[in-house]
């Protein structure tokens, strides 16, 4: 049985002049579900997320955020900064997007600079005199050594993230987008430049976040072996529509989704390999 979803996508089409880069797009990712945006180059992938976002308002189609409270937020009439805060939705990009002149550590309480803030009531009196504020710093250390730790970065902490080897760097960008405690976390191609080891790495945080955390992840990724081994859903787009959507094992061998990837239904193991 599925989890109750997390994200609902429905009628979602987002055009770019006479171009419909998403067309007419329906499928949900659940709660506590890791859920794989797949397709070949140009297939609508990057716009799905910027609509999700809030970087691109779409033209036709709702996007629908469950909260644990029952509230169901509509993303596509939100401005980005209002679904990072209020929806509680996260990214991570394809090209890394740290500060790297700071810190490991730095980078993690930056994240956390809204709830800093709230904590003052924007205000100097109380970034100096509240206790409040200070029990608020307090809890923004205590939730980035957690996620330090998470992503095996402590002994990093006071490193410069700009000078950390690139899987480092991939797994800050996780660390950060959790240290705003997510209910929906998406990635756009989180293996993206690891070598196999470090990939392996990222399949086992990525599970670890799925089941302790309990939230949903989105991902974009080309790499099937992080597709095949951790999704428990898999969405497959082409020319911007849906054209398979179920668990890896059955889009391998959706002939769909063959042909979109080879142009022909032989040997679907070179591109939609991986273990699954
Ligand atoms: N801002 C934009 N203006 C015009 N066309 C765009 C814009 N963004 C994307 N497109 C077009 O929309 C289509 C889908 O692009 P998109 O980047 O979403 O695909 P993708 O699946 O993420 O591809 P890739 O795997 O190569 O990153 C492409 O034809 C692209 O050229």
């Amino acid at each position: 049985m599925r989890p109750p979803p997390l994200l609902e996508v429905d009628g979602l089409t987002m055009r770019f002049g006479g171009l419909s880069a998403v067309s007419d797009l329906s499928f949900s990712a659940g709660q506590g579900e890791i859920t794989a945006v797949i397709g070949p180059n140009g297939a609508g992938k990057t716009t799905l997320f910027n609509c999700i976002t809030g970087f691109y308002r779409p033209q036709v189609g709702r996007l629908s955020l469950h909260h644990p409270d029952g509230a169901a937020l509509r993303l596509e009439r939100m401005a980005d900064h209002v679904i990072a805060r209020k929806a509680r939705v996260a990214r991570t990009f394809q090209n890394i997007r740290l500060f790297p002149k700071m810190s490991v550590l730095e980078n993690l309480i930056v994240a956390q600079h809204r709830v800093l803030m709230a904590a003052s009531v924007f205000s100097l009196a109380g970034l100096l005199g509240l206790g409040r504020y200070r029990r608020a710093e307090r809890a923004a250390i205590d939730l980035a050594r957690h996620w330090l730790d998470r992503t095996g970065l402590t002994a990093f902490a006071d490193v410069e993230a700009g000078s950390l080897p690139y899987g480092h760097q991939r797994r800050l960008e996780i660390a950060r987008a959790m240290c705003t405690r997510p209910l929906l976390l998406c990635l756009d191609e989180p293996a993206a430049g690891l070598n196999p080891r470090e990939s392996g790495d990222l399949n086992h945080l990525l599970q670890g976040i799925r089941d302790e955390e309990k939230i949903g992840l989105l991902l974009i990724e080309h790499d099937m072996s992080v597709v095949m081994g951790i999704s428990d859903r898999v969405v497959v787009l082409d020319h911007g529509s849906l054209i398979a959507e179920g668990s890896p094992a059955e889009v391998r061998g959706n002939p769909a989704v063959i042909r979109a990837y080879l142009g022909e239904p032989d040997e679907p193991a070179a591109v939609l390999g991986g273990e699954g």
